[in-house]
């Protein structure tokens, strides 16, 4: 990629404008810089971007191969380099008669077949014919996962709650024992249902809980219930069998689907079991639509591709830190932590696909809590703080509930009035001559539109956010694809754990050992070896 057009961004957004004064100037600035797609409405018109930076943005895209690589994740390419893997979340929604091959072999056919088969046993448990040990239906599933196995069933399930007629569902991730104990407290063993959901089958957190859980299950209904309340999903088939799953209660996936990408598999069993599989496929088709459109929208009206230049912009070309996420969307409440697990662990990276230091600043730090909680929250520092942080809205046109149509008005009025202060601010005249009292204003937002959350729009605004990391990496030459950053921890906890325990002399820096001593209560320090 010319280095030209990096500067030429850069430079545009050394004298970018402001915002204010781009809407005086174009009474049509908000057509001009909308797009809809796939039943979206993405307005971005509230940046500084002007024609040109956008052209100068669109050029990078291009320079950077955006189209190729593209093209290369939808048809199978290994493009996650470090692992030597393909990148096909895609192929998970592909339609059934697509033919996208790895390694010479079309996935497409083993993907619906395990589709049929995890929502097939959805509805067995929905319906009751896949029962407990006393052949009763199951009133409770406790999916047992963390990170990527965790947290789209969490937040899926609950986006979707109006759509949830199966049995209750329950997510522990920490391996912080009050995450157990406080779900199974509220639970009966004798008619719940575990999933056990690992990728890889060994991380320890999950291996943890799924152990402490099936000896409850255990002490409570006898060692031979236990295959009746278990079930798993995993790429590590053989782990699960090992750990005493039934093989038809095991549902696979495969290595070329990311663990922070892996809803859309069999990870989506708990998903499935809440709002059946009509609904699950709904969401399926709605992330295929979304890919249809990145797919083949022209850059210049292509939703995900504009959300990642807005992106870059404001991260590269105006140095922004962070990037909010504000859905005015209750059921959203955990869209902001499934997006920093997407966006963080895919672009929190320092070096480009060839190893070498990137030369710009990559992923922003990502947070946010739905609106309006955050407006009487951390709002604050986002209108009067020292940093600029864009914001990034999602409404809905319409809520689930008819008969309180005033709180989705009141919901709308809202998130349009956070938009417009961030944008016009408050003059000091108008503030009375009072400084605590003015707002900067000249502050970016962006929203995403929609017309109800139901599955489908789930489907789309995840694949959307997908395609934006997917990008953006492409822009900044980085795999999203792997996640070393997260090892290095791994590795000393394992280590660390016999010094916790007392079994081992602290080998470790005063710091480390000072706190065993403490949190351990063994007196004096153990001293660095
Ligand atoms: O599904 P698992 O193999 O248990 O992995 C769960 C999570 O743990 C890891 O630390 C990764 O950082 C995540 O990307 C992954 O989703």
């Amino acid at each position: 990629m010319s280095q030209t057009d990096w500067t030429d961004v850069k430079n545009l957004a050394a004298s970018a404008p402001d915002i204010r004064s781009l809407f005086t100037a174009d009474a049509d600035r908000f057509t001009r810089f909308s797009a809809h797609g796939a039943g979206i409405l993405l307005d971005y018109s509230k940046t500084s971007l002007t024609d040109e930076s956008l052209a100068a943005l669109l050029r990078l895209a291009r320079e950077a191969g955006v189209e190729t690589k593209r093209d290369a994740m939808f048809t199978g390419e290994i493009i996650n380099i470090t692992e030597q893997r393909a990148v096909l979340h895609t192929a998970l929604r592909a339609p059934a008669n697509a033919s996208i091959l790895v390694a010479g072999r079309n996935v497409v056919p083993d993907v619906w077949e395990t589709l049929d088969r995890f929502l097939t046993f959805a509805e067995a448990v929905r319906g009751g014919s896949i029962a407990a040990s006393d052949g009763k239906a199951f009133t409770d599933v406790v999916n047992i996962g963390i990170g990527g196995s965790d947290l789209g069933p969490a937040m899926v399930t609950g986006a979707l709650a109006p759509y949830h007629d199966g049995p209750h569902l329950h997510f522990v991730s920490n391996v912080d024992s009050a995450h157990l104990a406080d779900t199974l407290r509220e639970l009966d063993p004798a008619r719940t249902l575990f999933i056990v959901a690992s990728k890889t089958f060994t991380t320890v957190e999950t291996m943890t809980n799924a152990g402490s859980a099936r000896h409850w299950l255990a002490k409570a209904l006898g060692e031979d219930a236990v295959g009746a309340h278990f079930c798993a999903v995993s790429t590590a088939l053989d782990k699960c069998a090992a750990f005493g799953i039934a093989p038809d209660r095991i549902f696979g996936f495969w290595d070329w689907v990311g663990g922070r990408y892996s809803v859309w598999s069999s990870v989506g069993l708990p998903v499935a079991i809440a709002i059946g599989a009509t609904n699950f496929r709904a969401f399926l088709a709605g992330a295929r639509e979304m890919d249809e459109h990145f797919r083949t929208a022209p850059l210049e009206q292509n939703l995900p591709v504009l959300l990642a230049l807005v992106g870059v912009w404001h991260r590269d070309g105006l140095g922004y830190p962070a990037r909010a996420i504000l859905p005015y969307d209750q059921r959203l409440s955990r869209f902001a932590a499934y997006l920093q697990q997407l966006d963080m662990e895919s672009n929190g990276k320092r070096v480009t696909r060839e190893g070498e230091p990137v030369a710009h600043a990559t992923g922003p730090l990502v947070f946010g809590e739905p609106g309006t909680n955050g407006q009487h929250a951390f709002y604050q520092l986002i209108h009067q703080g020292t940093d600029v942080i864009p914001c990034e809205f999602y409404i809905a046109a319409q809520g689930h509930e008819p008969e309180l149509a005033a709180h989705h008005d009141l919901l709308i009025a809202n998130c349009l009035a956070q938009m417009q202060a961030l944008l016009l601010g408050r003059t000091l005249s108008e503030a009375g001559g009072n400084p605590h009292r003015v707002f900067p204003g000249n502050r970016p937002s962006l929203v995403t539109a929609y017309e109800k959350l139901d599955p489908a729009t789930m489907g789309k605004l995840i694949a959307l956010y997908e395609h934006r990391v997917f990008t953006e990496a492409a822009l900044w030459n980085i795999n999203a694809f792997d996640q070393w950053g997260v090892e290095l921890g791994k590795e000393l906890a394992t280590r660390l754990l016999p010094v916790v325990e007392g079994k081992q002399k602290a080998a470790a820096d005063s710091s480390t050992a000072g706190l065993v001593s403490f949190l351990r209560g063994s007196g004096a320090a153990p001293q660095p070896v």
